[in-house]
């Protein structure tokens, strides 16, 4: 798909570091372009710390971005953030600031300034008209929530020897 199809938007972005690179997606078709931090940071285990991406943008009104950490490094090595996914605000003209944490319970997570530590999703968002009412319409679910459906896996001994039926 060519960066003029209708299917793009266009979002302003200012850079307030001018060294940052623009958020890019790395591959085709990939859903989150990076952000990096304009930061060096060492963070010990368990801690957290907002750090600055350089960037500010103007998302057109009926959009918002969300902030989600990048896979690699959480699964190499805990890296993640704290209120996944962050939520830029179509109205939000700040630096887009990250609240980064290291799940690793023994090593710190080292940054240098530049690295590439999170990754921005841009959506279409509704914007909800809430109508009060007495009584909502039924639903097969109901009120049933927090592992109402069952909570563990359907696969193993237990249920291969029941033919592998779902529980609930
Ligand atoms: O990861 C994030 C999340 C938020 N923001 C900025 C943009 C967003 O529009 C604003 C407010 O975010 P949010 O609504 O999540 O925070 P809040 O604690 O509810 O703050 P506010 O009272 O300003 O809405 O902060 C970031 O820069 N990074
Ligand atoms: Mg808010």
């Amino acid at each position: 798909m060519s960066d003029a199809s209708p299917s793009r938007v266009e979002v302003l972005l200012t850079r307030l570091d001018p060294e940052v690179p623009v958020p890019a997606y790395a591959r085709p078709g990939d859903a989150g372009a990076d952000l990096v931090t304009t930061s060096d940071l060492v963070l010990p285990p368990g801690e957290r710390a907002v750090v600055g991406t350089g960037v500010a943008i103007a998302l057109p009104m009926g959009y918002a971005a969300f902030v989600h950490p990048r896979s690699g490094l959480a699964a190499r090595v805990g890296l993640s953030v704290v209120n996944t996914p962050g939520t830029i605000d179509a109205g939000y003209r700040g630096e887009i600031k990250i609240c980064l944490v290291n799940h690793d319970p023994r090593e710190p997570v080292v940054l240098r300034r530049g690295d590439r530590i999170a990754q921005l999703v841009v959506q279409r968002v509704e914007r909800a008209c809430f109508l009060e009412v007495a009584e909502l319409p039924d639903s097969q679910r109901g009120a049933g929530g927090y592992g109402s459906t069952g909570g563990h896996a359907v696969l193993g001994p237990a249920a291969e020897a029941d033919g592998g039926a779902t529980e609930g």
